[in-house]
């Protein structure tokens, strides 16, 4: 990640922002970081009338491959090239680095340098939403084909042009410095999937860098999208690793002392890499370009939203935000309303399911936020081990803990607010539609966190009281929040259960806690026990249902780091093996238990627990 570059000078289109305070979850519900011209009170249903829910479901389904039977040659792939066909083009396709004016990409081929590259892994699941034959990944130019040293046939390459805030702070153009989209797929389901080969060469976006990856932030990247994914949370995938053979110098901790590390190429694979930024440049650069703002959004919900171009009409739906002089707002005579608030309750959505796996993404920039709704870009990201609100994985983020856990929900209402700002600054939606979306943000995400913290104390109905103990506990005793969760489900809901026993099921988590801390827990247990008895569930069945959203095995950064050692020795079956677990992440599997051990204290250093963003 380069962020350390100089932003720069603001326009029209940088309104000021309230900055974010640290640990807002707890009072997300209050508090409002968004364009002061924004009023807050407005609640109502999502005026598409689809729930975000039932999208993200059909997103899940369209990658579930039960019923396939097509299996494809790379060569008989169906392409389809709408992003190049229909959206303004670099009329340059050379990849000196420079600004790319009205255009939201330009056509590049990879230029990567390889050496014998070879196979680290691959992903099935991803093979089979493309229709790929799995006897594809043998083929002798396969490594050839994916590290981008051989041209894919039927492809058209391009890098996009997007810009984004980095850290609060609007950094102009950045654009695909590194991933090169080979094209587009569509299956046959007529599902549009694109391909990207991050790390295959330099672009127009590249700056001063070398538009190359290495191999250890690409098995990240490749093995947290597959985990996110097996999670049950909306992501970019990933197809395949290789390595190019070739060497990349990096400096991976900023302290002048750089190291050659082993290059690699990640195939990633999305219905689309739009970004929050892919509309802000275009709005940054005034008025000649405020029309590629829309061009691009038309563009979007064609391809990406088609429901909502479908919204009939008839079926008005009218909103007042209670403001003074405010006059009601038809929502469905304004797609782009429509698709605003889509992108909100996405957004939200997306970052309740984080907060309920202990996800921290590290580096929320606007150009890291996907318009579906998907997380992009594995960074340095990690998963809670002992809790703490204020972890962030960012060794550039210390200072402010921009991006720690638990603001994570308020700076992806601050990165709504910039993307709703640009379709304002576009006039493609009015100041109390803006209003309107980003309160759907907030309501979303209210709903859903609290539909994922109810579901993870298996609870028959959301106890604010109780879930704030319990994290306020956790936090103090340091306790692991995969396992302890995990292991909740073990408790019985026995009202009878004498107190010298309560903590027996929660004993491999509460670990060197004194008599007073004891105490704490104990009460705390007994509520939760009250709690539960009164929703008449069977333990057996709600220890089911906590185990189907708690999951067991998560992509800690040090299971991350063991199998990145050995890849760099040329051994790739500890990500192979690390791939297979992180795939059944709420499976018990037994023999694997090992995987989901807290970190050993080899691993509590950066570079492993925490990363910068080096790669
Ligand atoms: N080695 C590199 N060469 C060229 N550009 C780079 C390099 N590393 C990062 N960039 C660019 O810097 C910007 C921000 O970096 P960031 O780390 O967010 O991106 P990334 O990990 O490369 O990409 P993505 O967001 O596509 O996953 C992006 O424009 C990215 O393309």
């Amino acid at each position: 990640m380069l962020s350390h570059l100089t932003p720069s000078p603001s326009t029209a289109f940088h309104r000021r922002l309230r900055p974010i305070p640290p640990h807002p979850t707890s009072k997300f519900s209050k508090f409002h970081p968004k364009t002061p011209s924004f009023p807050t009170n407005v609640s109502m249903e999502s005026p598409t009338g689809l729930s975000v829910d039932s999208i993200t479901d059909e997103l899940k389904k369209q990658s579930l491959s039960e019923d396939k039977v097509v299996k494809l040659k790379l060569e008989d792939l169906n392409w389809d090239h709408s992003f190049v066909r229909e959206l303004p083009g670099d009329p340059l396709t050379d990849v000196i680095p420079r600004q790319v004016f009205h255009a939201c990409y330009s056509k590049v081929s990879s230029s990567v340098q390889v050496k014998n590259p070879q196979l680290v892994a691959w992903s099935e699941s991803v093979a089979q939403i493309l229709d790929l034959d799995s006897k594809e990944f043998e083929r002798p130019d396969f490594t050839l084909i994916f590290s981008g040293a051989s041209a894919l046939a039927g492809g058209l390459s391009y890098a996009q042009c997007y810009g984004g805030h980095q850290f609060g702070r609007w950094a102009g153009q950045l654009g695909d410095g590194r991933a090169i989209t080979v094209g587009e797929v569509v299956n046959s389901k007529s599902q549009r999937w694109e391909l990207q080969l991050k790390g295959a060469g330099k672009t127009p976006y590249s700056r001063f860098a070398d538009g190359l990856a290495v191999l250890r932030s690409s098995i990240r990247e490749f093995l947290c999208s597959e985990a996110m994914y097996s999670l049950g949370i909306p992501t970019t995938r990933a197809l395949s690793l290789v390595t190019t053979g070739e060497y990349v110098r990096r400096d991976m901790f900023y302290d002048g002392n750089p190291k050659d590390e082993p290059g690699a190429v990640v195939c990633r694979v999305a219905q689309s890499f739009l970004r929050f930024g892919s509309f802000q440049i275009h709005a940054s650069r005034g008025e000649e370009d405020l029309e590629i703002v829309k061009t691009l959004a038309d563009y979007t919900i064609k391809h990406h939203f088609p429901h909502i171009e479908s919204i009939n009409k008839s079926e008005s739906l009218s909103f007042s935000t209670g403001q003074e002089n405010d006059s009601a707002v038809d929502l469905t005579s304004n797609i782009y309303t429509a698709w605003a608030v889509e992108v909100a309750e996405r957004t939200a959505s997306l970052i309740a399911s984080w907060q309920g796996v202990g996800f921290t993404h590290g580096v929320m920039n606007t150009d890291n936020m996907s318009v579906l709704g998907l997380t992009i870009d594995y960074g340095p990201f990690g998963f809670l081990d002992a809790f703490d609100p204020s972890f962030t994985p960012n060794t550039t983020d210390l200072p402010g803990r921009r991006y720690c856990f638990s603001n994570q929900p308020d700076v992806g209402l601050w990165n709504i607010a910039q993307f709703i700002s640009t379709l304002s600054f576009a006039d493609l939606i009015n100041e109390n539609e803006a209003d309107y979306a980003l309160e759907r943000y907030a309501t979303k995400f209210m709903d859903d966190y609290q539909a994922v913290m109810t579901k993870k104390l298996g609870l028959p109905k959301y106890s604010k009281e109780l879930i704030s103990k319990l994290l306020n506990n956790m936090a103090v005793d340091k306790v692991d929040y995969t396992n302890f969760f995990r292991l909740l489900s073990n408790v019985k809901a026995d009202l009878t259960t004498p107190d010298e026993e309560l903590l027996v099921p929660l004993k491999p988590v509460l670990l060197d806690i004194g008599q007073e801390r004891k105490e704490a827990w104990t009460s705390w247990v007994k509520t939760y026990i009250e709690e539960l008895s009164g929703s008449g569930v069977p333990d057996e069945d709600r220890k089911v249902l906590m185990n189907s959203v708690n999951p067991k095995y998560i992509l800690r950064n040090y299971l991350c780091q063991s199998a990145i050692d050995m890849a760099e020795q040329g051994d790739f079956e500890e990500v192979r093996r690390l791939l297979k677990v992180i795939e059944r992440p709420y499976d018990e599997q037994p023999g694997m238990e090992i995987y989901a051990h807290l970190p050993p204290a080899w691993a509590n250093r950066p570079g492993v627990s925490m990363l910068s963003c080096s790669s």
